[in-house]
């Protein structure tokens, strides 16, 4: 059990990550008390019953009430509004952050409603379920799995590695981006699979007389993935399309060049053009698990590299530092 990272840590919006955060925490030691707020009485309910979070507030203003870390954990949609109702109540020197899978639109949508006197650091954990609510969340999601942290320019470095101790102490493998090329890379790694599972079922789903058991009875491993995948929550991935609008229409554009393209080697009798494609995408699965990373895991985020002069040793001291302050 490690020191406090923060004395009072709140939580809006009680689902699979904010729970997890609140699992991750206790098991740590991280946080003193941690407050948490979601909209619906019945969230709050389940949240009381289940023992999340030390205490649940009735509104957000009372749960950001003297807390040392605010973290907005809704979807991407709300974090704007969210921002606009807990500002008159934060804590001068505290540090708002944010979990969202898209990070310059939250940074445009909450960094205009908070007083200066607070630190925005905003944060993405790269790892999830298709799982949504405050039952879903387990202490050990994070663990070994990369958070990326965006600070906006001009943040204090302190209000950043403390948070970076947080996410350290809850498991976590932290990496510093930018919000514009964090947006790009999860285009690729995360958004547009996603919008590629949900079509692929969709178009199973048309295909009547193979859906009701036959899909699943037969279905091989990767059709699976994209059933687990297609079920997360539409809510939180609505809000993913529409605020990374730019990055994920590129990517999408190059996916259709590629698929036609494909499309077209089956048609014509390629084979050369098949066996080359594919001889190179197999390399690059290879080259993921060479680098050690677990490819079992559904985290689309382990392809990221971990940049030159970043250790796990230089990890867990600043770690270790953090948490003792
Ligand atoms: N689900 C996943 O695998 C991952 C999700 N994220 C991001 O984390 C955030 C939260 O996602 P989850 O925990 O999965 O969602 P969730 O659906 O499990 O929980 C979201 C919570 O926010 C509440 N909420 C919605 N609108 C609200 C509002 N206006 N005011 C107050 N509460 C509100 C909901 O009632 C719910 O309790 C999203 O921004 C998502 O993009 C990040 C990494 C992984
Ligand atoms: O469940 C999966 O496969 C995921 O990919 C989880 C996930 C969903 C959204 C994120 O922003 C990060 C991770």
């Amino acid at each position: 059990m490690s020191a406090p990272v923060y004395d009072r840590v709140a939580l809006i919006g009680l689902g699979l990550i904010a729970s997890s955060m609140f699992w991750a925490m206790k098991r740590a030691g991280l946080a003193g008390e941690v407050t948490g707020y979601a909209r619906s009485a019945e969230t709050r309910a389940t949240a009381r019953e289940i023992g999340l979070c030390d205490r649940v507030c009735e509104t957000a203003a009372e749960a950001v009430e003297g807390a040392d870390l605010v973290v907005l954990c809704v979807p991407v949609g709300a974090m704007g509004a969210v921002a606009e109702q807990i500002a008159p109540h934060l804590k001068p020197g505290s540090t708002v952050s944010d979990v969202g899978s898209v990070k310059q639109a939250v940074i445009d949508a909450v960094g205009p409603h908070l007083p200066e006197t607070v630190h925005f650091v905003p944060s993405h954990p790269l790892a999830g379920t298709e799982h949504s609510g405050p039952r879903s969340g387990f202490a050990t999601l994070f663990d070994n799995r990369f958070t990326l942290l965006v600070p906006v320019e001009g943040t204090d470095p302190e209000a950043t590695a403390r948070l970076r101790a947080l996410w350290e102490g809850m498991g976590a493998n932290v990496e510093e981006m930018d919000a514009e090329h964090h947006d790009l890379v999860l285009a690729v790694t995360s958004h547009a699979p996603h919008l590629i599972a949900y079509t692929m079922v969709g178009v199973a789903d048309d295909l009547r007389r193979v859906t009701d058991s036959e899909v699943i009875r037969y279905s091989a491993a990767g059709f699976r993935d994209f059933t687990r995948i297609a079920a997360s929550d539409p809510t939180m991935w609505r809000d993913v399309f529409l605020n990374n609008k730019a990055a994920t229409l590129e990517i999408l554009g190059r996916f259709t060049e590629e698929l036609f393209a494909l499309q077209r080697a089956i048609r014509t009798g390629d084979g050369d053009q098949l066996f080359d494609y594919f001889t190179r995408t197999r390399a690059i699965r290879r080259g993921i698990i060479e680098a050690g990373q677990d490819t079992d895991a559904p985290d689309f985020g382990r392809v990221l590299p971990r940049p030159a002069g970043k250790t796990e040793a230089g990890k867990t001291e600043a770690g270790k530092t953090e948490a003792g302050g």
